[in-house]
């Protein structure tokens, strides 16, 4: 009868999993996504930790978190300076951070991974987290690029597993790309949709495919900017105020890839290289590999295509 009790509790538990109303939520990477994530889900009710590696780096992002919110009470609250105090300081003790994915995971309801662009890197943290999270926790990774079946392929939830792609500024951009594998349950599908809608965000649908849909299309774009200069058909800067005043794009591409990250970017562009090695679209871009290993990461690091002097905004 005991066996029986736990191979029924072990199928309700996996398999049968209903949909989950995410309240507490661990982030994993307190850099510029995990930040922004973070600011949002804490604005919106939820309690969240945020993980990092060290408490420097985590300070740093709340920091970060901070800053974002005064931006957003000068406008939402114009008139009434102290509301705005109040309302960051009620979002703040919303966001607690931890040094120990483990144990914030053991409380969570989703864990969202947000650290480097590195399978390996994430495959190894959801493997350690899939041991130590209750049966309901959903995982999700906001990867740019990497198939989130090899990620959650460390994991005995796949059911559980999906993607939510953010966009940066996450606390300016309305959209989340809600990724299924083909083993993501409905239930699991439908609350991380329900979750982004909580957020205030629009959710797309996305399967998981290279670049989803915004990637996917973005990526070419960005390449051929850069290539279209190292050609030299045009300058940085005549390349960014074609694309904003003849597009209508709010930054040009170098301004971008800037705002982005060119670790990141080169994690994406390097990634899809070895998987598609004869790809042209993913050939060595030199200007993008000589910035990365001067350490001239874009805008988070002070210079990137271009110079900067405010690092966190
Ligand atoms: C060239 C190299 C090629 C190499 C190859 C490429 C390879 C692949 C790359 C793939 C990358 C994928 C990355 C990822 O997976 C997907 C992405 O996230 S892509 C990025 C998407 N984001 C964008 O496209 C951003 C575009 N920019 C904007 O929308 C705007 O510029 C902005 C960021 C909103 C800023 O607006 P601006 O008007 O320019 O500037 P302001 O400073 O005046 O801001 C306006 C308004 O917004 C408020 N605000 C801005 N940022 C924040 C913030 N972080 N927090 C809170 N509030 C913010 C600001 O206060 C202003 O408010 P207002 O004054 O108007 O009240
Ligand atoms: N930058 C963007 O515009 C953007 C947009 C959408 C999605 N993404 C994706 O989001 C993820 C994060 O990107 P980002 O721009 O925030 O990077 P980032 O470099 O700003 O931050 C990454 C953070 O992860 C931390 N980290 C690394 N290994 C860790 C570990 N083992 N445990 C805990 N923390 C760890 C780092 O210390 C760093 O703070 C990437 O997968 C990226 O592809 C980035």
């Amino acid at each position: 009868m005991a066996f029986f009790t736990r191979q029924l509790c072990r199928h309700f538990s996996s398999s049968a999993v209903r949909n989950v109303v995410i309240k507490n939520v661990t982030i994993i990477g307190g850099g510029q996504m995990g930040a922004g994530i973070a600011q949002v889900a804490a604005t919106t009710g939820h309690s969240v930790t945020l993980v990092d590696t060290s408490d420097d780096i985590l300070k740093t992002a709340v920091k970060g978190i901070e800053g974002s919110l005064k931006r957003v009470v000068k406008k939402k609250f114009a008139d009434k300076p102290e509301a705005g105090e109040e309302f960051i300081q009620k979002v703040l003790r919303n966001v607690s951070t931890s040094t120990d994915s483990g144990s914030a995971a053991q409380r969570s309801d989703l864990v969202l991974e947000a650290i480097v662009e590195n399978l390996k890197i994430k495959q190894d943290i959801f493997h350690q987290l899939d041991k130590v999270a209750p049966e309901h926790t959903i995982f999700a990774s906001n990867t740019s690029s990497l198939p989130i079946t090899d990620i959650a392929s460390t994991t005995s939830r796949l059911d559980r597993f999906g993607g939510l792609h953010f966009f940066n500024p996450v606390p300016m951009m309305k959209l989340v790309e809600v990724v299924a594998t083909s083993a993501t349950s409905k239930e699991t599908f439908d609350s991380l949709l329900n979750f982004s809608k909580v957020l205030g965000k629009t959710p797309v649908s996305c399967k998981d495919s290279p670049g989803f849909i915004v990637n996917r299309l973005l990526v070419p774009y960005l390449v051929e900017a850069v290539r279209l200069h190292e050609r030299g058909h045009g300058s940085k800067e005549d390349v960014d105020i074609a694309m904003k005043l003849g597009a209508g794009h709010p930054m040009g591409p170098f301004e971008l890839a800037d705002y982005v990250g060119l670790d990141t970017i080169k994690f994406i562009i390097d990634g899809w290289s070895a998987k598609d090695p004869s790809n042209p679209l993913f050939a060595p871009i030199e200007m993008l590999n000589k910035l990365v290993a001067e350490g001239k990461l874009g805008k988070k690091t002070g210079e990137g295509f271009y110079k900067y002097k405010r690092l966190i905004k």
